[in-house]
């Protein structure tokens, strides 16, 4: 299977009335297309389509005989067009939504003419376009697993994601400080305090977290630039799949929460859980328990291969 990046081009009109020039690109693993089943991923905040292989932001959960086996099945990503990984960029970010994502995706799956899926697997802002795409396509899919995310943005996180836009669009090293800010909603304070303790890196002058997290805003600022950042923090504030279109969603759903986390509380992935439940047996809810909060997801590979393995 060829895993380098393909692009579909296409003409499509924002929810926004907008008219784009959408150059998609995908990569695929696994099995060649249409000889095996296919599972769709959908990647978060800062991933990419390169899911799997050497680089792969999600190796430890897709690979040769790992859970998401790629010598059974197909894997299809697609970028989210303006996430920058394949050179294209949208300037104005605030013409798209999720929903135009999750259009952008559907067409792009009718381009390589897939008609059904196997399994849709998206964590956090890919499980929210997934959540988007089925709202949409209920057939779509024979399985949904969204991690750490919900079918729509509740106000603790478009708070934070307000946060993170004022310091997006400030001129002091925007990135930086906008990325700090985010891993303080990635993580929590146990997470932090139980892994620094106070420790001083005499060499820097500063506490050993403060010292990681300037790691972690420049690491960001060197491989993502500003314009993909807003655009992905935007689409991440507006996570809204039509709540009745969702009990329509015919896929064995499979929602994954994580105990402590602070961005997507696992209370509201719960209470979305028992909603949905009321119309439909075949859902299930599962809950990673971790200390680190929302990047458990990209954290906790023992829980979550066990869990995936068990519904695939
Ligand atoms: C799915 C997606 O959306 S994006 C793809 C995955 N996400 C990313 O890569 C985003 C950035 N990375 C992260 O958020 C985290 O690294 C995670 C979630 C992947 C893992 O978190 P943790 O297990 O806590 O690892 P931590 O962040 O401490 O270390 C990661 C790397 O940073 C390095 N690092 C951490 N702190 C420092 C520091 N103070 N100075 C220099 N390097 C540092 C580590 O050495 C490690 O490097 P390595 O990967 O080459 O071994
Ligand atoms: N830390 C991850 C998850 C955000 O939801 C990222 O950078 O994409």
């Amino acid at each position: 299977m060829k895993t380098e990046l393909q692009h579909i081009n296409f003409l499509y009109q924002t929810n926004s009335q907008k008219e784009y020039h959408i150059s998609l690109s995908y990569q695929l693993f696994g099995k060649d297309l249409f000889s095996a089943p296919i599972i769709l991923v959908n990647h978060a905040l800062t991933g990419n389509s390169n899911v799997s292989g050497e680089k792969g932001w999600w190796k430890q959960l897709i690979g040769e005989n790992q859970a998401i086996d790629t010598k059974k099945y197909t894997v299809l990503c697609f970028n989210i067009p303006g996430n920058g990984y394949d050179d294209f960029f949208i300037d104005e970010y605030s013409d798209f939504t999720p929903s135009d994502i999750a259009n952008i995706f559907l067409k792009g799956l009718e381009n390589l003419n897939i008609k059904n899926l196997y399994a849709i697997i998206g964590g956090s802002l890919g499980g929210g376009i997934g959540w988007e795409m089925l709202a949409k396509n209920p057939d779509l899919a024979e399985i949904f697993i969204p991690i750490a995310c919900d079918s729509k943005t509740h106000d603790w996180l478009h708070a934070q994601c307000l946060v993170q836009q004022f310091l997006l669009n400030g001129n002091d090293e925007p990135l930086q400080k906008a990325r700090i800010h985010a891993m303080l909603c990635y993580r929590t304070p146990q997470s932090l305090n139980e892994r620094f303790q106070n420790k001083f890196n005499q060499e820097k002058q500063k506490l050993a977290s403060e010292d990681w997290l300037n790691y972690h805003g420049k690491s960001l600022a060197e491989r993502f630039s500003l314009k993909s950042y807003q655009l992905m923090n935007h689409l991440l504030m507006n996570i809204n799949a039509n709540e009745k279109d969702l009990n329509k969603i015919t896929a064995r759903m499979h929602l994954i929460s994580v105990d402590r986390d602070l961005f997507f509380p696992s209370s509201e992935i719960k209470k979305c859980f028992e909603n949905l439940k009321i119309n439909k047996n075949k859902i299930f809810y599962h809950e990673i328990k971790s200390i680190h909060g929302h990047d458990a997801f990209l954290m906790e590979y023992e829980q979550l291969d066990k869990i995936i393995k068990n519904i695939l």
